[in-house]
């Protein structure tokens, strides 16, 4: 795995942000109303074609592949294409993840209709992606570990709207990372619980 360092100070990183943070906001915004407009057909056509003629001028210069993983050269680090929590990305909630009081990950976000299943509720893929950003950044607070098993109970559904996600280490035995973790609907009922090896790659091991 790579993880380029980009040559950029302090400031340059605030203007990205403050650029790109606002355009993955828009598309969000974007994606709920193409699933929820009730707009007339030659707004929807208009619309359509608008779209993809923004859509090409933005593919006119772009990078290879994913966004991958980048550090400044002060070590800051770049996860904006993550599919959770990545600024640069469109379809992730996004998450911010917080350390918690008790020394785990703790994220109060909102799951609209992108990320419906069942009628009103989340999809359970969702959240064991949710689940799973959340139990591997309790794991890696340290060193990077990554999911090697991670096993759901899905309790009650849980209703699109506002949800929190807690994680925290359970036990470290060796390169094996032991988290658990939980899902809370609005209420504060737990709807999906998450236990979760993390290993530490034999390609990390003594860097
Ligand atoms: C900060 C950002 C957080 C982001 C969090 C997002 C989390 C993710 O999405 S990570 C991506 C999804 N996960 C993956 O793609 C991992 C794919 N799998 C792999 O890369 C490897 O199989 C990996 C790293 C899990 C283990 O490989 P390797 O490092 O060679 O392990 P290896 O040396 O064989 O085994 C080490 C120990 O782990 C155990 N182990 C290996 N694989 C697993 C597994 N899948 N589940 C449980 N235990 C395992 C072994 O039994 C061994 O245990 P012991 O030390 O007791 O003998």
């Amino acid at each position: 795995m790579q993880f380029p360092v980009e040559d950029i100070d302090a400031d340059e990183l605030a203007r990205r942000e403050a650029l790109f943070g606002p355009l993955a906001d828009t598309v969000r915004e974007l994606i709920d109303v193409t699933i929820r407009s009730e707009a007339d057909e030659d707004t929807i056509l208009e619309a359509a074609q608008r779209i993809r003629d923004v859509t090409k001028r933005l593919n006119d210069r772009r990078c290879e592949g994913g966004f991958g993983v980048r550090f400044t050269e002060h070590g800051h680090m770049m996860t904006w294409g993550n599919a959770v929590s990545g600024l640069r990305n469109a379809i992730a909630p996004p998450l911010v993840v917080e350390q918690a009081a008790d020394g785990g990950m703790c994220s109060d976000f909102t799951l609209g209709a992108a990320y419906e299943g069942p009628p009103g509720l989340v999809h359970g893929g969702v959240c064991a992606l949710v689940l799973d950003q959340v139990c591997g950044m309790a794991a890696s607070t340290a060193k990077p570990n990554l999911t090697g098993t991670l096993s759901l109970r899905y309790r009650r559904p849980t209703p699109l709207g506002p949800v929190r996600a807690r994680a925290r280490i359970d036990r470290i035995e060796g390169v094996k990372t032991f988290v658990v973790g939980e899902l809370y609907d609005a209420d504060g009922n737990v709807t999906v619980s998450a236990e979760g090896v993390f290993i530490l790659p034999a390609w990390a091991r003594g860097r």
